[in-house]
């Protein structure tokens, strides 16, 4: 008989997105996400870091500060990086979007017009941002369902 405690697809593909988060070497908020097509295969991942080339010794990771003490210019999102470092034949239309934290507005953006058609998302931590809802108008506008994640009870330990 096949075991019975296997993981689901939800939970393979947002604990991808969240193994993914781990490499972030943002000390407050800590993003991944994994991108899947309709037949369930992983098309791409990534999470929140400085862009390539810059390095992230030398860039602040700072919340405060006048503009460019801060992270916020810099930081390429996980969502962004995920669209971007997609190297397979074919597109992202029709793919779904795992992802820890509910997109930015300007990930929105990418989201809608690579053609994801779908959200899953973990935490809303920044629900009442005018970036979020600016976000959720988008989605709603253009069709890209956002779903939260909903199965957050299997703990998996395992050493690395
Ligand atoms: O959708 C997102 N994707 C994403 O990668 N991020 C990143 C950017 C920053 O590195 C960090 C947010 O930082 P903070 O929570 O300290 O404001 O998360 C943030 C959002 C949403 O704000
Ligand atoms: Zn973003």
């Amino acid at each position: 008989m096949k075991r019975s405690d296997y993981i689901t697809w939800d939970q393979y593909f947002m604990g991808i997105a969240i193994m993914s988060a781990n490499r972030s070497k943002d000390p407050n908020t800590q993003v991944g996400a994994c991108i899947v097509d309709q037949d369930n295969r992983i098309l791409t991942v990534g999470y929140n870091g400085m862009p390539s080339g810059c390095n992230d010794d030398e860039m602040p990771w700072d919340r405060e500060g006048e503009g460019m003490a801060s992270k916020y210019f810099f930081v390429c999102h996980a969502e962004l990086n995920a669209i971007l470092n997609y190297r397979g034949g074919g597109t992202l239309r029709g793919s779904r979007c795992y992802v820890t934290l509910f997109p930015c507005n300007e990930c929105a953006k990418a989201i809608i017009q690579s053609g994801i058609k779908e959200v899953i998302y973990m935490s809303d931590k920044y629900a009442d941002s005018d970036s979020t809802m600016a976000s959720k108008k988008m989605f709603e506008m253009a069709g890209v369902k956002y779903t939260e994640y909903e199965n957050k009870h299997k703990k998996i330990e395992f050493e690395l």
